[in-house]
């Protein structure tokens, strides 16, 4: 390969993975230095702990409005005084050589307008932008190895992407091809030869605001421009396979609350929102290794598709103003919210192979204790705090929350998500900083399998072993294992009707201005309950022993449980009643115990018969066997479990949604569409048909046997 040894040498500048997120302070220009008269002053500080060599700074910004710092970090920060080509040779020439060895690469700006994106990623002739140096490089490595090189450039304006190297602008399509590769069908493709003939085509290109575009409103109009370079290897070539590049210049964003704006800038910036929330999410979904990836949310996610994840390179550029800018402050938050996300998910990932090598230890010898349901746990102090890292960086910290939140210093998220957390499952006191034990009750785990559909089947297992590992924020980890007796599978629910499917598959609908709007002021944060996360779930071939790996990532801080886990163990313990009417341990004084509240310690059932006290008002119905009890119990539960069903199916943010037995990514999806239509449009369980639940499947989700 042409660059391996290159890469190896250039990789160390890319200590923390596949994914880069900087920023770049942009130089002053000469007009802004003549407007200033007096000496320009930074707003934004950075701390950079080891220099050059910092892979993780602290840019402090100085709120002039609020009086206050803002601070958020990034892997680095390019003050005014670094140079494109210091840019360059830092973070893109290790891209370009990865180009060679297979990898595809791709380098986004994002910004205020007027950050520096084009500046940085364009520049021009005799300033080169990063395109343009990675250009000259690429170029010449092709040339030796006796490839060829060819770009297209499009644009993607409101959703809809345009070709901009054929003067027609005719749109360009994405399709899939039998192998499931990306297709960009209507794009045109281009072979240069040098940098010069580059620079020729690419500057003309993608600044047609004043040459091709003949309408006055055309002339302002913000869309991304994205550069995509390839190569073409001849069928004798020693290069068996050759990456590709992509140069995405974002839109610029500007916050449509604080200015004026006519519903044409509102549209654009609510599809820059969408392409920038779209791609975050992409991105820390790959980094989490989540089973969905939201590709398809934005045309500009959905287009660059095959080149992001897997062993291929992504940079964010965050291109902010050298002076007072509260849009920039939102786009750093961004980018500190992408940097925190992905930091997290590598250390998940380290934590993931420790509880893996844990497991093994286990299994190799240890017997399991029967009956009983203690937890020691080594180290808790900072669990909270770990939690509250997860909630604030994790894939999952995104969900619901509000795109650009101006609050991005640890501090605030920490107000922000100290709600209760606990589970069903387990509940842990946390206060203690050294050892301390768990009482751990385990009715059910819910598995969770992925269909062809992309919906999820539940089956309800009851596990007679269950081994739960909790992690403290130093990583160390507590085990308990709880015994209970029985194994119950519940079939899983049809699949979604097909209206949904097609409905999924339609192509992305324009954002409505009111629609979009309210999703920028979205800052409820639903998704501040806890997660409960199950991994390696696994069967003995006997069937007698079933020992799980239970990653919880929720710790209890005193508050409330959250309302999935509620619902859950409402629901369970109706299963309870309901199967094992023996076990009922019924009040002395006659009360049923309606409010879902069952021994965990089973003990003989006696009957009795209870009391009956006429009067007007006063009458009941005679209780005689278990079964008229549990119905009675029921039916007062299943109105409160009903209530709390339909409010949590009103205000749950998707991924909660999708925890529910039933509710897969496609009925999560058409909630939040018809939530965004009316607010808490479940009244009863009969609005469960709008997300295709046929009405035996919502009988089915509360009915007793
Ligand atoms: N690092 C820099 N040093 C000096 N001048 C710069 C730098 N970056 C950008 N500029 C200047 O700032 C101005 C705005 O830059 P540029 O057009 O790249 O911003 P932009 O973010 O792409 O704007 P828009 O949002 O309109 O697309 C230009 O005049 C450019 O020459």
């Amino acid at each position: 390969m042409a660059s391996s040894d290159c890469n190896k040498e250039n990789r160390g500048s890319h200590p923390t993975g596949l994914v880069r997120v900087v920023a770049r302070i942009r130089g002053f220009t000469n007009r802004e230095r003549e407007l200033a008269k007096s000496s320009l002053t930074p707003w934004i500080s950075i701390q950079k702990p080891k220099g050059e060599a910092s892979d993780a700074v602290t840019l402090s910004f100085e709120d002039q409005s609020a009086s206050q710092k803002e601070s958020c970090q990034v892997h680095y920060c390019y003050d005014q005084d670094e140079n494109t080509d210091m840019m360059y040779s830092r973070e893109i020439k290790p891209l370009v050589s990865g180009i060679f060895d297979g990898r595809d690469a791709t380098v986004v700006a994002y910004g205020a307008i007027g950050s520096g994106k084009t500046y940085t990623i364009q520049g021009s002739e005799e300033k080169p932008g990063l395109a343009i140096l990675a250009m000259d490089e690429m170029i010449s490595t092709a040339e030796r190895l006796g490839i060829s090189v060819t770009i297209s450039l499009y644009e993607i304006y409101q959703e809809h992407a345009y070709d901009l190297l054929n003067p027609e602008r005719p749109t360009v399509m994405v399709l899939k091809d039998v192998q499931g590769r990306i297709k960009l069908k209507g794009l045109s493709q281009a072979p240069v030869k040098s940098v010069s003939e580059f620079c020729k085509t690419y500057l003309s290109a993608s600044s047609p605001r004043k040459a091709i575009q003949k309408h006055a409103t055309q002339l302002s109009r913000r869309s991304h421009k994205c550069l995509i370079v390839k190569f073409v290897t001849p069928t004798n070539s020693e290069v068996s396979h050759v990456g590709k590049m992509n140069f995405v210049d974002l839109a610029g964003y500007e916050d449509p609350r604080r200015k004026r704006s006519d519903c044409t800038k509102i549209a654009e910036n609510n599809a820059l929102s969408k392409s920038l929330y779209a791609l975050q999410k992409v991105v820390l979904a790959l980094n989490a290794n989540e089973s969905h990836i939201p590709f398809r949310e934005s045309k500009l996610t959905h287009m660059l598709q095959d080149s992001l994840g897997g062993v291929n390179g992504l940079i964010f550029i965050a291109c902010l103003n050298p002076s007072f800018c509260q849009d920039s402050i939102y786009m750093a938050s961004l980018a500190s919210r992408t940097y925190q996300g992905i930091r997290q998910s590598i250390m998940d990932s380290t934590k993931k192979t420790k509880s893996l090598n844990r497991l093994a230890a286990l299994s190799s010898g240890k017997p399991r204790i029967p009956q009983s349901s203690s937890a020691s746990m080594k180290k808790q102090t900072g669990s909270r705090m770990h939690f509250l890292q997860k909630k604030v960086s994790g894939a999952t910290v995104i969900k619901g929350k509000k795109l650009f939140d101006e609050a991005n210093n640890s501090k605030k998220y920490m107000k922000a998500t100290s709600t209760s957390t606990s589970c069903v499952a387990s509940t842990m006191k946390t206060e203690t900083p050294d050892k301390a034990t768990s009482t751990v009750t385990v009715p059910f785990f819910e598995t969770t399998v992925n269909t062809e559909t992309g919906d999820e089947a539940t089956s309800t297992v009851t596990v007679p072993s269950v081994e739960t590992t909790v992690y403290t924020e130093t990583g160390d980890e507590a085990t308990s294992t709880v015994t209970v007796p029985s194994i119950e599978i519940t079939p899983p629910l049809e699949e979604e009707s097909s209206v949904d499917a097609a409905k999924a598959a339609a192509p992305l609908k324009e954002v409505s201005e009111h629609a979009s709007q309210k999703s920028l002021e979205n800052q409820v944060d639903l998704s501040s309950e806890a997660s409960c996360t199950t991994e390696a779930l696994s069967l003995d071939k006997e069937g007698d022993i079933m020992d799980k790996e239970n990653t919880v990532q929720y710790i209890d801080v005193g508050g409330s449980p959250p309302l999935c886990a509620r619902l859950r163990e409402i629901s369970s313990n109706l299963k309870l009643v309901d199967s094992t009417p023996t076990c009922i341990d019924l009040p002395k004084q006659g009360n049923l115990p309606c409010d879902g509240q069952i021994s965990a310690e089973p003990k003989d059932f006696e009957p009795r018969t209870p009391p009956f006290e006429s009067g007007k008002g006063n009458e009941r119905p005679y209780l005689n066997t278990p079964r008229e009890v549990s119905k009675t119990c029921y039916c007062g539960t299943k109105n409160s479990l009903v209530q709390e069903y339909l409010r949590f199916v009103n205000s749950a943010s998707k991924e909660d949604l999708k925890g529910l037995k039933g509710i897969g990514e496609k009925r999560a999806t058409r909630i939040l569409e018809i939530r965004e239509e009316s607010p808490e449009p479940f009244k009863s369980l009969e609005d469960l048909k709008d997300i295709g639940l046929s009405a035996k499947q919502i009988k089915g989700m509360f009915a007793m046997k």
